[in-house]
């Protein structure tokens, strides 16, 4: 299993978001983890399809755009075009999902679909085999900074067992409330792609960056 770090420009210094970003990349990032929040979907508003366009060719990062929005089918071609190279969905936001992966397939991009705290996990089996990335909200999405939620690292467990019992081996990312002193429980847990914000830019983002790829490089 290949682990990856996708760090959240969340929670980022946006006047200096170049040389942060940077920093991540030369440290081993190979994921930028993109957050999109509506004010509908989430009671946050963050940043959109400009700023990804801006960023996109500045690196070499994938970049993982998360979508907090409500319908997201509607800006699946927008963020195509402003350099998304997975996008992922929430459950919980869409009227037909599968119309919605389809769409973001269709435009080139990897699937990704995600579930937030209150959602069971069992609302993913039938897409099992159909995504290329489950993504597991750790915290209530909507904002940086929150502390984990442990009892979400249940629904990654039984989503690994269930991807495994099928002979896959779909990635598996956990967002928010992820910090070096607790990222070992989420691999445990079968997270495969660790989303870290404040870990990672509440402070020096190489060094914290460097830390938490020492700890994924060395997971076994
Ligand atoms: O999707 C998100 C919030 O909805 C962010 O990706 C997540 O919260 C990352 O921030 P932190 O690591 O600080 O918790
Ligand atoms: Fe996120």
């Amino acid at each position: 299993m290949e682990y990856k770090l996708s760090p959240s420009i969340l929670s980022a210094d946006f006047c200096n978001l170049e040389e942060g970003i940077r920093q991540t990349e030369e440290n081993g990032a190979v994921y930028l983890h993109f957050d999109v929040m509506d004010g509908v979907f989430v009671p946050s508003i963050s940043f959109g399809m400009p700023v990804l366009a801006s960023i996109k060719p500045a690196v070499k990062q994938v970049i993982d755009t998360h979508l907090m929005i409500t319908e997201p089918i509607r800006y699946v071609e927008a963020f195509a075009e402003a350099g998304a190279d997975i996008l992922t969905v929430h459950y919980e936001a869409c009227k037909d999902i599968r119309a919605t992966l389809d769409k973001i397939k269709a435009c080139g991009m990897k699937t990704g679909l995600a579930i937030s705290p209150e959602t069971p996990v069992e609302v993913l089996k039938e897409f099992l085999g159909e995504v290329d990335m489950f993504l597991v909200m750790t915290v209530h999405p909507g904002f940086g900074g929150q502390k984990l939620i442990s009892e979400t690292l249940d629904k990654v467990r039984t989503l690994r067992t269930m991807l495994n019992e099928r002979g896959l081996e779909t990635d598996i990312q956990v967002d928010g409330g992820i910090y070096a002193f607790n990222v070992k429980e989420a691999l445990d847990a079968g997270a495969n792609v660790i989303v870290a914000g404040s870990a990672v830019f509440k402070g020096n983002a190489g060094e914290n960056t460097r830390e938490l790829m020492e700890i994924l490089k060395n997971y076994e």
